[in-house]
This record gives structure tokens, C-alpha cells and sequence, in this order.
């Protein structure tokens, strides 16, 4: 584990209240967090990797300690993949209703949600990455509308959207609570 401190903590980079809680839920406070929003420029890329590393390197460059950032992406695969990382923007503008109606033309509803964890020690250190992958499908909101696209996706195993579930099964199965399986394991073996 490396040595996180109350003088050197881990800082969680984000201004999601949503990641922020469920961050919390899952890695509970087994080592020192804090969380600061920094207003990182997302990039445009190709890959979900290479955006959350962008992410990251900027956030240990303004936080000069170690840092944790995630960007978490939803690709409708009838979409070739998109909106992906851009999901917050069409969730924005287009609302849960709006996000149905892009697949309208379509048969195949199915999703991915992606969570891309980057971890770095600090400014000009490696970034780690970490990914969690859930499958589902896009569907009329169903659930309480407590965060982002939640009511909208249904995963898979269960036929129940991310709104409709406890947070404990949400997290058991969910894009991001596979990613910091990952997270948790590589910062306790570092
Ligand atoms: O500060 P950062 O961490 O970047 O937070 P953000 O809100 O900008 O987040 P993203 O760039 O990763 O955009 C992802 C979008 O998907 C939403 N979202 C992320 N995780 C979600 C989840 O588990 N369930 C539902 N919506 C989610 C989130 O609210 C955003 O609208
Ligand atoms: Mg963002």
C-alpha cells in the first residue's frame, strides 16, 4: 500500500456527487481520501484509456500529490460505440427520453457502461489504469432518477435497471464497482 497520509492523502478528482458516493460505499475509508474537483479538459480520443490518463496527468499536476480520476463512458453498441465518453453531453441535452429515441431506428438497445479508473503518484509519474465493464440495454427510464443515466440502464444479469437496485447490488455488479475491485487490489499490493 503505498503511504497514504493525512499530510499526503489520495485525492478522488471529481465533481460528481454521484461517483463521489459510490466511491465512498465501495472503498470505504480504509486509507486516507480526500476529494477535490478540478476542472480538467477532456480531451477528444479514441480511446477510453488515453482520455482518463489525459485526465489524470492533469490532476496531479494541479493536486502535486497522488491522485485518482475516472471518466466513465456509455456506448450503445448499435451506435458502433458512441455516445461513449460523451455520454454526459447527450445525457444533457437530450435527457433519458432523448437517449431512447437515438436508438429508435434501431433494434439492437444494447450497452456497455465503461469505468476507466487512472491512478498516479504524483506530477510526471506513470499513470495505472483500471477498467470495469457492465452489459446492459437501453431502456424507458424504470427507478428513481438519483443519478445520471441510472433509471435508463438495465443491465444485464439481473433485468433491472441501476435506479431499481439497492446501492450494495448496484455496486456488486456495476461498471465502477468492477473498476476499483481493481483499483483496490493494485493500491494494496503497491
Ligand atoms: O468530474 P468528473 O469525474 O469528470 O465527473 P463528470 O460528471 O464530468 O463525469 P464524466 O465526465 O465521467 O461523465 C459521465 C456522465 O455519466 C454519468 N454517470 C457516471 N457514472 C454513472 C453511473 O454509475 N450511473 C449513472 N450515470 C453515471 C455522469 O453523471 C456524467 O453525466
Ligand atoms: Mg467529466
Amino acid at each position: 500500500m503505498p503511504q497514504f497520509t493525512a499530510e499526503r492523502p489520495l485525492t478522488f478528482v471529481t465533481g460528481n456527487a454521484g461517483k463521489l458516493r459510490e466511491f465512498k460505499q465501495i472503498l470505504g475509508d480504509s486509507f486516507p481520501i480526500v476529494n477535490l474537483a478540478v476542472d480538467t479538459e477532456e480531451i477528444q480520443e479514441e480511446t477510453l484509456e488515453k482520455i482518463s490518463e489525459a485526465k489524470c496527468r492533469q490532476a496531479a499536476a494541479a493536486v502535486n500529490g497522488p491522485v485518482l480520476v475516472e471518466d466513465t463512458a456509455l456506448c450503445f453498441n448499435a451506435l458502433g460505440g458512441l455516445p461513449g465518453a460523451y455520454i454526459k453531453w447527450f445525457l444533457q441535452k437530450l435527457g433519458h427520453d432523448g437517449l431512447n429515441k437515438m436508438l429508435a431506428g434501431f433494434e439492437d438497445k444494447s450497452a456497455e457502461a465503461v469505468c476507466t479508473f487512472a491512478y498516479s503518484a504524483g506530477p510526471g509519474q506513470e499513470v495505472k489504469i483500471f477498467q470495469g465493464r457492465t452489459d446492459g440495454r437501453i431502456v424507458p427510464a424504470r427507478g428513481p432518477a438519483n443519478f445520471g443515466w441510472d433509471p435508463i440502464f438495465e443491465e444485464k444479469a439481473s433485468g433491472m435497471t441501476y435506479a431499481e437496485m439497492e446501492k450494495d447490488q448496484k455496486n456488486k455488479c456495476s461498471h465502477r464497482g468492477k473498476a476499483l475491485v481493481k483499483v483496490r487490489e493494485f493500491l494494496e499490493s503497491a
